[in-house]
């Protein structure tokens, strides 16, 4: 078995939630209501979950477009239905401490996460491909930082793909209305402003091809 296999249900490999009244976990730092981010957070330290020289990422000011993720490919904390995930300039982020510990997942991948090979905690996805839509931002989880004020959540991101991780189909309208209940509306990719934004990235790159 891959060696980021073995934690937990980092990736979307099985989960054990239930859907009941007050039983759908979405991800811990929602369950509870969604906390709104500060407007000046000046930014902070992201550690991994390892109790002995933990990796540690340094991020300069806040992130965005936050979002919880159903997709297979991002870490997940355990118990968690969605992972919390959002963006930050790749310029701002530095790793620290610990950075030897640090494996990509899937080099493959268009973001290539890297994780802590002790506990399996992704501490950035980067994209090193300069004509994706997104190159040039880092993904990262802002719960893995202690600190307070990073931007909120805005929206639920790739929600079908929860199915694909062992969820039942008949549980999603609950996962849905649950979801909404928490303000995070439900999209099966990304939200309409950033599903935007990738077509018109598309869109600019076919017209430069035909120059
Ligand atoms: N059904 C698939 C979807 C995976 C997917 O496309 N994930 C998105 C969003 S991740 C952050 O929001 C993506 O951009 N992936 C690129 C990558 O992971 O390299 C599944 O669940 O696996
Ligand atoms: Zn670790
Ligand atoms: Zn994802």
């Amino acid at each position: 078995m891959a060696w980021w296999k073995k934690h937990s249900n980092g990736n979307g490999n099985g989960n054990n939630n239930r859907v009941g009244d007050s039983s759908i976990h979405i991800h811990p730092s929602v369950d509870h209501g969604v906390v709104p981010g500060s407007a000046n957070f000046g930014g902070g330290t992201l550690r991994c979950h390892c109790g002995r020289d933990p990796v540690e990422v340094t991020i300069k000011g806040n992130s965005a477009h936050n979002h919880v993720c159903g997709c297979t490919k991002c870490w997940k904390p355990d118990g968690a239905l969605f992972s919390m995930v959002a963006v930050v300039p790749r310029d701002n982020l530095r790793v620290t401490a610990n950075a030897n510990k640090l494996k990509i997942v899937d080099p493959s991948a268009a973001i290539q996460r890297h994780a802590c090979v002790e506990c399996g905690v992704h501490m950035y996805g980067r994209i090193e491909n300069k004509g994706h839509p997104f190159y040039g931002l880092d993904f990262i989880h802002t719960e893995l930082s202690n600190q307070v004020g990073w931007s909120a959540p805005e929206f639920a991101a790739f929600v079908s793909s929860i199915v694909e991780a062992g969820t039942r189909p008949d549980d999603m309208p609950a996962i849905r209305a649950r979801l909404r209940e928490l303000r995070l509306e439900p999209y099966d990719c990304l939200s309409p402003a950033l599903m935007d934004l990738i077509a018109a990235h598309t869109a600019k790159s076919k017209r430069l091809e035909t120059v």
